[in-house]
């Protein structure tokens, strides 16, 4: 595990215009397993549509749960509805695909109406899901996408941040309602605590002055730990349930799982105080691909709705949170990471080549932190 190991960062290149017309990418032709994962050097490098697009070269990107789920087809339903503006302007297709949502790289061409940035900027970002990836050396990304990136790290170590940053902070902060100012002594419950996402929420809230419960493996309690963690409950050997029970009354739940959370979760928050469970796993998209558009969204609201009403009966409030990106947390979060009060928790790097293996890895669901793809370096 690299946490906090550092990496030569490099100085952005003399960048004048775009390097060529073909560029190296992993694409997928049709939805199923990894063997889908085609390597090409022939894709088409993409081009501005908007003024307010940017041409970034990658240096380095992450594997995300996400991406293997996109790779088997996971919300193709709706992400497709998105892309259709896309394909209009650009006249693609749905494939060849590019996975990949976030990345750490340098500015190479601006459409006329960016204000924020110029070529040779080294930026991060986490992409909207209908774009064309980051597993590639090159995406268009819209302005309000990304910031610039933390000077104190490297390209390797900034990409392991944006996209689990970003959902982090739509869930609690957005949807949570957690700040700066009012997080102080919150009493906060994080279940999957090691994985990339619970690394980063256990080290912003710490941040911000939260008592920070969280649940993980017998393996990972000293990585949570070393992160701040108050309360560490391991999952493999101690009754979850009777734990959290006795020290229940949280003021916000994230629940990053689904399933794998035991509907006892909710009644762990303090009933009449306001108190949110915040679930990172919506039915929206699964039923979309599998009711269709309108039946799946009804599914859904209805599905919300009986959660809505059950947080009503006890004053507690059910919420749902996903992906949305955002630049201005990044800008926000690039600050916290260069004052030193969060860090990167990378659990393994992978060359281009191997963008398979990181794929496999994450796909097996131990991550210890994030997955990341050296991509300019490789
Ligand atoms: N809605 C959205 O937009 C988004 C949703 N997500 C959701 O968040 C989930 C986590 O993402 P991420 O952190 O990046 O994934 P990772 O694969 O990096 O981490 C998952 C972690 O969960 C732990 N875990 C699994 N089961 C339990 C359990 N019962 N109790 C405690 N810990 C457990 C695993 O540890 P161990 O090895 O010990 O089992 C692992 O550390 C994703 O699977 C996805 O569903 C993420 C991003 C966006």
């Amino acid at each position: 595990m690299l946490l906090r190991q550092r990496f030569c960062t490099k100085s952005a290149p003399k960048v004048k215009t775009r390097m060529g017309t073909q560029m190296s990418a992993w694409q997928i032709f049709q939805y199923g397993g990894n063997e889908e994962l085609t390597q090409t050097t022939t894709a088409r490098v993409p081009n501005i549509l908007k003024p307010t697009d940017l041409l970034i070269e990658i240096h380095a990107a992450s594997v995300n749960p996400i991406d293997t789920m996109m790779r088997g087809g996971y919300g193709k339903a709706m992400i497709n509805l998105l892309r259709q503006g896309l394909w209009n302007q650009a006249g693609g297709t749905e494939f060849p695909l590019i996975l990949g949502r976030d990345f750490s790289g340098v500015v190479m061409e601006t459409g006329k109406g960016v204000t924020r940035y110029k070529p040779g900027d080294e930026v991060w970002g986490a992409i909207a899901t209908q774009r064309q990836g980051t597993h590639a050396q090159y995406c268009i990304v819209g302005q309000s996408e990304i910031s610039h990136k933390p000077k104190s790290l490297s390209h390797i170590e900034a990409a392991s941040l944006p996209y689990v940053a970003v959902t982090t902070w739509t869930a609690l902060c957005l949807v949570g309602e957690l700040t700066q100012k009012n997080a102080q002594n919150k009493r906060v419950l994080i279940h999957g605590g090691a994985g990339g996402l619970g690394t980063f929420a256990i080290q912003l809230m710490k941040t911000w002055g939260a008592e920070v419960t969280t649940t993980c493996s017998t393996d990972a309690v000293g990585l949570v730990q070393s992160l701040g963690a108050d309360v560490v409950i391991d999952y493999k050997t101690q009754d979850v349930q009777s734990e959290l029970q006795r020290i229940s009354g949280f003021d916000v739940v994230l629940d990053p799982l689904g399933g794998k959370i035991p509907s006892f979760s909710v009644d762990l928050l303090k009933g009449w105080r306001n108190s949110k469970y915040v679930s990172l796993v919506t039915p929206v998209l699964s039923s979309t691909d599998k009711f269709g558009i309108p039946l799946g969204l009804l599914t859904t609201a209805t599905n919300f709705g009986t959660n809505i009403i059950r947080g009503f009966i006890n004053g507690r409030s059910y919420r749902w949170a996903l992906f949305i990106p955002n630049g201005n947390a990044l800008g926000q979060i690039a600050k916290l990471v260069d004052n030193g009060k969060i860090e990167p928790v990378i659990d393994k790097v992978y060359t281009f080549d191997q963008v398979p293996d990181a794929f496999q890895k994450v796909e097996e669901k131990h991550g210890r932190g994030k997955t990341v793809i050296s991509i300019k370096d490789s």
